[in-house]
């Protein structure tokens, strides 16, 4: 055990190693964010199990389960534990997160490793059965990750961030070696061979509809279960990278499933299956695809505090997910939580402010400073109120699960 000072070190949007103390205090100002419930804890928790708990929508979906609809039960994510390097910021948030539902009497288990493998629902299985009263009210799947090994086959998916049939020219925000902006082109090859059928077998449904069709045959699935998968639509600036693109083909592949899964729910359990399409956030996952950070700086840019954070969305999700408001769905039976994103008046103004924008002028288009900060945060920088020249442990242990 040795504390010392972390310095945010970082190659363009990666950083080298992550705060705990930053992650901690985000977690607890993300915690905050969460409106107390409307109805009275009556002890009754329902019990969740959120897949991707450790970072952007999978955290946002733990943390305002927890503050919200009184969850207990278990987060699976992917992270790394503290070495030579620290840990993953996913690792510390994740302690953080823990720590925060033990004070507040609700028992949340987090379970470190591969979401895809069967060994991990053998695992979220038995501890639902032996520690859990053997049923599951809900569960939130909110993976994001780059490949998949198919339980059945072995085989290996990569999943790859491409356009489908053309290549693809946008403008993209980096930043130089001194920190200052500047906006370039780059084109992306589109998809070959079978980079759709791979990033499908990774962001598709597959793994979602693995997962109910095991905690079902295992007889987990309370009556009223329901479940609810990330997806995303984005802007017409982004739609031939994103929604048109090998992942976009992976979200159709995600909602197809939702349908079949909530049929199958509505027959066994009475259950529901939705995707929710959620707006645009600065998460590690968003930051690789090419424009989207431009995209999401610009649209800061216009709409200011206006700006959901995931928080408030899940605030939202959980709320239609318990009952507490109805389920409001489009006709494609998702929910909508990216309405105020892809409102047309805020379209045509970012759309207008991305013609417009060159290294020079994007300053003043895009609100650089809240992006910087929010990319620093995903590491435990920039958080307010950590004092980021004191020394701090870096070797933080993996939450017990020892009740
Ligand atoms: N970021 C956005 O702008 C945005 C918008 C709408 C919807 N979404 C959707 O939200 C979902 C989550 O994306 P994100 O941006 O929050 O991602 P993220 O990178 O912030 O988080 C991904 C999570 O998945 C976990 N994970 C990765 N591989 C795993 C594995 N093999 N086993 C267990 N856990 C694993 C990670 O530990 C982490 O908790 C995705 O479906 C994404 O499409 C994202």
């Amino acid at each position: 055990m040795s504390e010392r000072v972390i310095e945010p070190k970082s190659r363009g949007f990666l950083f080298l190693d992550s705060h705990p103390g930053g992650c901690a205090a985000l977690v607890d100002e993300m915690w905050h964010a969460v409106p107390a419930p409307d109805r009275a804890d009556d002890g009754d928790r329902p019990v969740a199990l959120i897949i991707g708990s450790s970072a952007g929508y999978g955290l946002a979906a733990t943390i305002a389960g927890l503050a919200r609809a009184g969850i207990r039960g278990i987060g699976v994510c992917f992270e790394k534990a503290p070495g030579r390097r620290t840990g993953t910021a996913g690792w510390y948030r994740t302690a953080a997160t823990a720590r925060l539902a033990r004070l507040h009497g609700q028992d949340m288990v987090f379970l470190n490793g591969d979401a895809f493998s069967d060994t991990m629902k053998e695992q979220v299985a038995d501890l639902l059965t032996e520690r859990f009263g053997g049923r599951l009210d809900h569960l939130v799947y909110s993976v994001a990750a780059p490949r998949r090994t198919d339980p059945d086959t072995g085989r290996v998916h990569a999943s790859v961030l491409k356009p489908v049939g053309a290549p693809h020219t946008t403008k993209t925000l980096v930043f130089d070696e001194s920190g200052a902006p500047e906006v370039k082109e780059v084109t992306t090859a589109p998809a070959e061979g079978d980079d759709v059928e791979q990033t499908v077998a990774v962001m598709g449904g597959t793994d979602w509809e693995r997962w109910i069709t095991f905690l079902a045959d295992r007889s987990l699935l309370a009556d009223g279960f329901t479940t609810a998968a990330l997806s995303y639509i984005g802007s017409p600036l982004t739609a031939a990278i994103y929604r048109q693109g090998t992942i976009g083909a992976a979200k159709s592949h995600l909602e197809a499933t939702a349908r079949t899964l909530d049929e199958r729910l509505a027959k066994t359990v009475g259950g529901r299956a939705v995707t929710s399409v959620n707006a645009a956030a600065v998460t590690q996952s968003s930051t690789a695809i090419p424009g989207i950070a431009l995209y999401v700086g610009l649209l800061r840019g216009v709409l200011g505090d206006a700006l959901v954070p995931p928080i408030g969305q899940l605030v939202s999700l959980w709320d239609q997910l318990t009952g507490a408001s109805p389920l409001a769905l489009d006709d494609e039976g998702r929910v909508r939580l990216d309405t105020w994103e892809l409102d047309p008046a805020v379209q045509d103004a970012v759309a207008e402010r991305w013609s417009a924008a060159t290294s020079e002028s994007v300053t003043a288009l895009a609100d650089l400073d809240w992006f910087g900060d929010e990319v620093r945060r995903l590491y435990g920088f920039s958080v307010p109120g950590v004092d980021y020249t004191a020394p701090v442990e870096a070797d933080v242990p993996w939450p017990s699960h020892t009740a």
